[in-house]
């Protein structure tokens, strides 16, 4: 779903994320870790060509399109329908006046979908209560709202979901609410994650493999388990013994 290469970006002179390699495959959760600064949501955004300003190289291939050649058309194509961001506070991107099931609505017909049911369904996936569809946004919880923001990429048909610490908002119960969540949909829809997180604990609950980035640069990578349990990196093993 996911292939990266060689992927540079660089904000003027300043080379912010260096990337040799990165795959997610289906069903596949892959985790990039790292303290604040080090590139890890530059390397997310510019999986849809959302870096701006930025000078992007290398070769980016997300659901058969080659972000850096496309045409910006294309580029909408798969945001959202088929590749889904979740950033770390979804309640800043939704309209204040707009109840959610409107605003699911026109997203669904953008896309030209749609169906109460397909809501309803979406909704209950995350273990929402549908009620929350007559909410507007100032009145649900930030772990709501990323509820809320995963179940519109599964209304949506979403193959691939890009989480910015998907749970940086939310007290220790509701997050391991909303990964209990994306781990089921995992398993159950093959939905490929890449989650961005500096969050080493939740990181070892969920990925399969993790990328330990450091000021820009890919410091050690491999599967979860072993990376965790025996880190090669110094750096790594300073993330680790950061944990509470
Ligand atoms: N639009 C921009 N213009 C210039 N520099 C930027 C821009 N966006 C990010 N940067 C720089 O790129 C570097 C990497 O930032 P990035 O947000 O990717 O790090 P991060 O690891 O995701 O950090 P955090 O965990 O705090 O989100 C930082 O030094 C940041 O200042």
């Amino acid at each position: 779903m996911i292939e990266v290469r060689d992927l540079q970006v660089r904000y003027g002179e300043r080379l912010v994320a260096d990337v040799p390699e990165l795959d997610v495959r289906e069903g596949e959760c892959v985790a990039i870790v790292g303290e604040s600064g080090s590139g890890k949501s530059t390397t997310l955004l510019s999986l849809l060509g959302l870096t701006e300003g930025a000078h992007v190289s290398g070769n980016i291939r997300v659901c058969g399109v080659e972000v850096l050649q496309a045409p910006e058309r294309r580029l909408r194509e798969i945001r959202g329908a088929r590749v889904a961001l979740v950033m770390q506070s979804p309640q800043a991107a939704l309209s204040p006046t707009t109840r959610l099931g409107t605003l699911m609505r026109r997203a669904l017909k953008l896309h030209g979908l749609g169906g109460d049911r397909v809501m309803v369904e979406a909704v209950e996936a995350v273990m929402l209560d549908p009620g929350i569809l007559r909410r507007y946004p100032h009145e649900i919880s930030g772990g709501q709202a990323q509820r809320f923001a995963i179940a519109l990429a599964i209304a949506l048909g979403a193959e691939v979901i890009l989480a910015d610490e998907p749970t940086s908002a939310l007290d220790v119960t509701v997050q391991a609410e909303v990964v209990g969540v994306l781990r089921r949909l995992r398993e159950e829809r093959g939905l490929a994650l890449l989650l961005v997180s500096h969050d080493l604990a939740l990181v070892s609950t969920i990925a399969d493999r993790v990328l330990v980035m450091k000021d820009g640069a890919v410091v050690e990578s491999g599967p979860a388990a072993e990376v965790l349990a025996a880190p090669s990196h110094p750096y790594t093993r300073e993330l680790l013994e950061a944990l509470p």
